[in-house]
């Protein structure tokens, strides 16, 4: 399953304790999971990232991934919605998504993509309007409904509809870093969305526009499920319900390095009471 120990984390469990079963990803047996993830390795070409990577993700809920640089979060995070088909990378082991294969060769990437949001590091709006921004992903989708309705729903539930309501024809390029980044998660989820994947969206801002993203997080999970990317450890602990702690492991200290699940729990035992040695050194700064 891949969740032996890495070399800095073996705290000597027993198999087949409730720690071992928890840091096995399936922390919460009863769990309405929206995606089960089972045994995934990703390669780049011939060189192999993350591999044997088992978890259950919990609907509308937020899920943390945290870790050291290179340890396969986005590279997680991108198969997702199959977004890293797009960068020649191959993927085994199953990846179901409501209780289908989305690489199943039947299955339509756009379709995915529609349905599984993403929204970036550095705000990326168009070069168009701030109505367009929010009103491209539903035109293109053929939506038949009342497109300034939808365009003022999806900005006010980014809570930056006041802000921009009296200038829907500027550029979306002339707003500030925060207000581009809630733009962009309109965007996301002008389309209706399940999940919305957010790779570091708070990098880039400040602390006020990042405090207003995490809000915004909180109250978008009553309606989506939120997976998210983290460098910063107290917005893991602020923001998810569930938090996976991923490594990179070189095998007898020498060889490549790949990226691997160590434990995956409740963001409150992970940040009070984690079952492995590598997750306690992580996330108190010894490490990483
Ligand atoms: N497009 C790509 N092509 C080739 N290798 C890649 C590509 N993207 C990532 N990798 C490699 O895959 C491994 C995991 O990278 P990934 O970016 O997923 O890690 P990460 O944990 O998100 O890192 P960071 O926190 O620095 O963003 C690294 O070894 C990286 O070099």
């Amino acid at each position: 399953m891949g969740l032996e120990p890495t070399d800095e984390a073996d705290t000597g469990e027993t198999p087949g304790t409730e720690a071992e079963e928890r840091a096995a990803g399936d922390p919460e047996p009863e769990m309405d999971a929206v995606f089960e993830i089972e045994d995934l390795s990703v390669h780049y070409g011939t060189t192999l990232a993350v591999r044997d990577i088992s978890m259950r993700i919990p609907r509308k809920r937020v899920t943390a991934f945290i870790g050291p640089s290179g340890c396969g979060k986005s590279t997680l995070l991108r198969c997702l919605n199959r977004t890293n088909d797009l960068l020649d990378a191959t993927v085994g082991g199953r990846l179901l998504y409501n209780g289908e294969d989305i690489y199943d060769p039947r299955v339509e990437a756009a379709e995915v993509r529609r349905r599984i949001g993403m929204v970036f590091q550095k705000p990326n709006p168009f070069p168009k309007s701030i109505y367009d921004n929010v009103a491209f992903g539903p035109r293109l989708n053929g939506f038949s409904g009342n497109l300034d309705e939808l365009v003022e729903e999806s900005l006010t539930r980014v809570a930056l509809w006041n802000e921009v309501k009296d200038k829907l024809d500027d550029s979306g390029l002339a707003l500030s870093g925060g207000q581009q980044q809630r733009l962009c998660i309109a965007r996301a989820i002008a389309v209706s969305p399940d999940v919305l994947l957010m790779d570091e969206p708070c990098s880039a801002l400040d602390p006020i526009a990042t405090q207003r993203i995490e809000d915004l997080i909180d109250r978008l999970k009553t309606d989506y499920t939120i997976v998210i990317v983290t460098h910063n450890m107290q917005q893991a602990a602020r923001v998810s319900d569930m938090t996976a702690f991923f490594s990179v492991r070189m095998d007898g200290g020498k060889g490549p390095r790949v990226g691997e699940l160590v434990e995956y729990d409740r963001t409150t035992k992970i940040f009070s009471n984690p079952s492995r040695q590598a997750t306690e050194d992580y996330i108190s700064g010894r490490f990483g």
